[in-house]
């Protein structure tokens, strides 16, 4: 898959470069949730019955952080997490076009026939609620009229998942719940977060549990703080561990800043400056704060006690 950058209004040298007969998915795909492959997955097949190249064209930074809209809280999935999902789904060409103030007052005339016609799409394939354009304006049903009937048009229809529409602000709102069980059947994989390890308080060793405190290397959206079951991958191994994302009451009277620290199960390596991807399969309590730290060592013995019987299941 080649990734390709894009501003509005394209140049000559854009257009001459990248215009090809081809199946395009568009959409914001943030958190990349089964409704999200349907639409992707639809546009791959269609492209091989045309026997034309598929690309997914998506847009960066999100709308709403650049809108300022007061409900953004950051990437499901940050830019370089979905260009791999992407990439494995066998799409040839993966459109990244900046979206900025000006794009925003784009008409959806323009971005049909200013972007879409010019980059030679053949056909668009887009869930039912794709909006584009000034004020979210166009809607799928406009795409072809405003192409002059030169656009083919493809509209996948909500995927359900147990009767409940999978949909991003869902996720964003289980996320809130702890739900993370649940956010693995919205998104077929387990909600993941990536870094890189840093320096802590050096006392986790001191009362027998050292932790990975993670740096984020992107913007991701946070779930509720606790303890939640994990799976890490570490250079090519997947380890089990126990995760706390929180301000450590017992510590800490008035710290906001959640950290997120993993203890890493039957583990015992250097781990700083290595990176990490932490897969939060279960959540297992909130986070409190303990009159002793003997009360709170025992309880961490007991999360990571829970974190193996949870991570054992072969689910
Ligand atoms: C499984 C687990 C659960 C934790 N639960 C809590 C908790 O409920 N309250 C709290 O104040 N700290 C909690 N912590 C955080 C510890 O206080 C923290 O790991 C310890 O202070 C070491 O910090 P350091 O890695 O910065 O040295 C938890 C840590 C782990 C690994
Ligand atoms: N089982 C383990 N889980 C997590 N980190 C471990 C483990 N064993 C060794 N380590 C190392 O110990 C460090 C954590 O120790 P800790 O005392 O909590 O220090 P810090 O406060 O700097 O995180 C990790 O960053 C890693 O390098």
């Amino acid at each position: 898959m080649e990734t390709i950058y894009l501003t509005y209004p394209l140049t000559e040298e854009e257009i001459a470069e990248h215009a090809r007969t081809q199946v395009v998915a568009i959409g914001q795909f943030d958190g990349l949730h089964l409704g999200h492959a349907s639409v992707i997955e639809s546009a791959v097949r269609v492209a091989a019955e045309q026997g034309l190249p598929s690309a997914v064209m998506t847009f960066h930074p999100h709308p709403k952080e650049v809108m300022k809209k007061g409900d953004y809280e950051g990437y499901l999935t940050p830019p370089t997490v979905k260009e791999k999902i992407i990439r494995q789904m066998g799409v040839d060409y993966l459109y990244i076009v900046e979206f900025n103030d000006d794009f925003s007052r784009v008409s959806p005339g323009d971005f049909v026939n200013g972007m879409l016609l010019p980059l030679g799409i053949h056909t668009a394939v887009v869930g039912f609620d794709f909006h584009f354009g000034y004020r979210g304006e166009g809607h799928a049903e406009m795409l072809r009229e405003l192409s002059d009937y030169k656009l083919g048009v493809t509209i996948v229809p909500p995927l359900r998942v147990e009767g409940d529409k999978v949909s991003s602000s869902g996720i964003r709102l289980d996320l809130q719940e702890g739900n993370v069980k649940q956010i693995r059947r919205l998104l077929g994989r387990p909600y993941s977060l990536a870094g890189v390890v840093m320096h802590g308080e050096k006392r986790g060793r001191t009362i027998g549990f050292p932790t990975a405190n993670l740096k984020l290397d992107e913007h991701y959206v946070l779930p509720r703080k606790g303890v939640y079951a994990v799976r890490v991958n570490h250079n090519d191994q997947v380890l089990q561990g126990v995760m706390n994302l929180g301000v450590k009451p017992t510590f800490h009277a008035d710290e906001t800043v959640p950290s997120i620290e993993i203890h890493l199960l039957d583990f015992n390596e250097d781990l700083y400056g290595k990176p990490l991807s932490v897969e939060l399969i279960d959540f297992i309590r909130e986070e409190r704060r303990f009159a002793s730290i003997d009360e709170l060592v025992a309880q961490i013995s007991n999360d990571a006690g829970t974190a193996k019987r949870i991570l054992s299941n072969k689910d």
